[in-house]
């Protein structure tokens, strides 16, 4: 890794989240390009990016983060939602909770269907292989080859599996591998981790490719803006000692700030809706519609239960206790609660019979959890969270100024759509009687939320209305689709439509959301753009 900057590079990767770690790495195998990465967040030095169960300090940590807010969402009582993303090395990944999902093989064969012409599931599965390196499964859906390792938790809390016994009885099977043929059933999460740490995709994809001499890494540095000559974006500009500098590219830029920062990025530099472009004074470049709009997220709600039994993770004297023995414990031997991704268990099932296949996922926490880890919860007990994996509700990301230096607005639009609510009511009666079952088998278990209080659907309604959060799930705001689609911003080899020089890979560019986390779907479209830019360029 070189930290002297050059005037040029062949390639300017904008973003060192899930996906740029994998294009910078990828791009600097071939020995004779000069990749530059830039990075607006700080490099991953934090040892709480590394234990796993830091993360339940993470969402504390404000440096990492770019910690947004929704704007105001009129269909859950006018709150503003917390939209947590990494700003760091590793982005995303580098402050997820490690559940390394696929989504449903389906859900690429719609992409194809949308447009994203040869992204079915039969073309992705060679990249997400091609990036997972596997600690114990290898067959025809593993391999033990890539650089993002997975693997099976090695000390998932008992409560966790509580909850899948209760889940059992409530008819979701048990699944030892929700990454296989079936999706459908409950279990234990794979994670991305290594040795017991994290394994982020700067971890994965940059320890090894930094030593490389045509790799510069820039972190804490904010591309402002792209730089466009004759419909062509040859070049970035950043601020240097207190300069305004142009780094310009030879061959091309990719884009890969995620979901919110990508189209942010483009209206800024004049790519994007005329009427958001026009509102802030900005030159229009290539009128693109689609820019910011498809906004696709999970929406998730929680039943919580009180113990009065110290099982689980907690605040209390005996917790503490705990803590300092499983942090010996974690030190000698990277065992025990410390490597707990505290989502620990989940799984996948149908809201109603009727639907074709599981649309919502659940996310086992054996502790209690207030405010996304924000607020401190005293004592003991265990939160199950479930999320509508397809909503039909979608909503936008807009300037909020022709400022880099302004947070884009986000507006989620969460239950626009009247079935999303249904589908939501339904996922919490569920998710409240796997808890009411499990609840039976532990000392002193009472629910705390909904609580006695709420039981009918129009208090379940109300509870959604004014509980729901992310899961943290944003995608689509750049969509990828035929040329002839007004609406998609980049062709199916992710190059942006109508204007040269430019690549998109993020999450921003699927079509619309996958079941089931975002981060390894995420990793395969970087890999596949590699190979794309790789083959363009040969
Ligand atoms: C709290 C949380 C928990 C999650 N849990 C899971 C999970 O358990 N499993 C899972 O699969 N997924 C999970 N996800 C989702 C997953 O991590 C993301 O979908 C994925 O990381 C997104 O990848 P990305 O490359 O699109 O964006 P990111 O990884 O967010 O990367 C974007 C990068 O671009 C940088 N950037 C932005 N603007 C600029 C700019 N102007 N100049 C330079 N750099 C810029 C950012 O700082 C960031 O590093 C979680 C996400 C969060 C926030």
């Amino acid at each position: 890794m070189s930290s002297f900057i050059n005037s040029s590079y062949d390639f300017i990767v904008i973003g060192g989240g899930s996906a740029g770690a994998v294009i910078a790495s990828r791009l600097s195998e071939v020995s004779h390009y000069q990749v530059l990465l830039i990075e607006a967040g700080k490099a991953d030095s934090n040892p709480f990016i590394h234990i796993p169960f830091g993360l339940a300090a993470l969402a504390r940590i404000k440096s990492l983060n770019w910690n947004y807010q929704t704007s105001q969402e009129s269909h859950l009582a006018n709150r503003q939602l917390y939209w947590p993303r990494g700003k760091v090395l590793g982005g995303s990944s580098s402050v997820n909770a490690m559940c390394y999902i696929r989504g449903d093989a389906s859900d690429y064969d719609e992409w194809e269907n949308a447009g994203a012409s040869g992204w079915n599931w039969q073309s992705v599965l060679p990249y997400f292989l091609k990036a997972e390196g596997h600690t114990s499964r290898f067959d025809s859906f593993h391999s033990n080859q890539g650089p993002l390792k997975v693997t099976q938790l090695t000390d998932p809390d008992p409560l966790s599996d509580a909850f899948i016994q209760a889940a059992n009885k409530h008819g979701l099977a048990t699944n030892h591998d929700f990454n296989a043929e079936f999706r459908d059933g409950v279990g234990i999460y794979d994670v991305t981790q290594t040795n017991g740490q994290r394994c982020s995709a700067a971890k994965a994809y940059l320890d090894t490719a930094k030593h490389r001499p045509n790799l510069t890494v820039l972190c804490d540095v904010q591309v402002e803006k792209l730089h466009i000559q004759d419909n062509h974006v040859s070049g970035v500009y950043i601020t240097l000692n207190k300069q305004q500098t142009l780094i310009r590219s030879t061959k091309e830029v990719v884009l890969c700030a995620g979901a919110i920062n990508t189209p942010q990025l483009l209206m800024l530099s004049g790519i994007g809706d005329e009427q958001q472009l026009c509102k802030h004074n900005i030159a229009p470049t290539v009128i693109k519609p689609g820019v910011g709009k498809n906004l696709q997220d999970h929406l998730d709600i929680m039943v919580q239960s009180r113990h009065s039994s110290s099982q689980g993770y907690g605040i209390s004297l005996s917790g503490i206790g705990q803590l300092i023995r499983q942090s010996w414990r974690y030190y000698r031997s990277r065992r025990g609660m410390l490597t707990s991704n505290v989502a620990e268990a989940g799984g996948f099932c149908k809201s109603d019979k009727r639907q074709t296949k599981a649309d919502l996922q659940f996310h086992f926490i054996p502790a209690i959890l207030r405010d996304h880890g924000r607020q401190l919860a005293f004592g003991h007990g265990a939160s199950l969270h479930v999320c509508h994996l397809y909503p039909k509700s979608r909503g936008e990301i807009q300037l909020q100024s022709s400022s880099i230096e302004s947070a884009p607005i986000i507006k989620a639009n969460y239950l626009a759509e009247p079935d999303d609510l249904n589908v939501l009511i339904n996922a919490l009666k569920l998710a409240r009687q796997i808890m009411q079952t499990m609840n039976y088998t532990i000392k002193g278990a009472v629910e705390i939320e909904p609580g006695n209080e709420r039981i009918s659907d129009q208090e379940l309604e109300s509870y959604i209305r004014l509980n729901a959060q992310t899961i943290y799930h944003p995608v689509g705001t750049c969509k990828m689709g035929h040329d002839n689609d007004e609406m998609a911003v980049v062709d199916a080899r992710l190059k942006c439509i109508g204007i040269k020089g430019l690549r998109i890979a993020d999450a921003s560019v699927m079509p619309s959301i996958v079941g089931g986390n975002t981060n390894a779907p995420v990793i395969m479209i970087a890999e596949r753009a590699a190979d794309f830019i790789k083959h363009d360029w040969r």
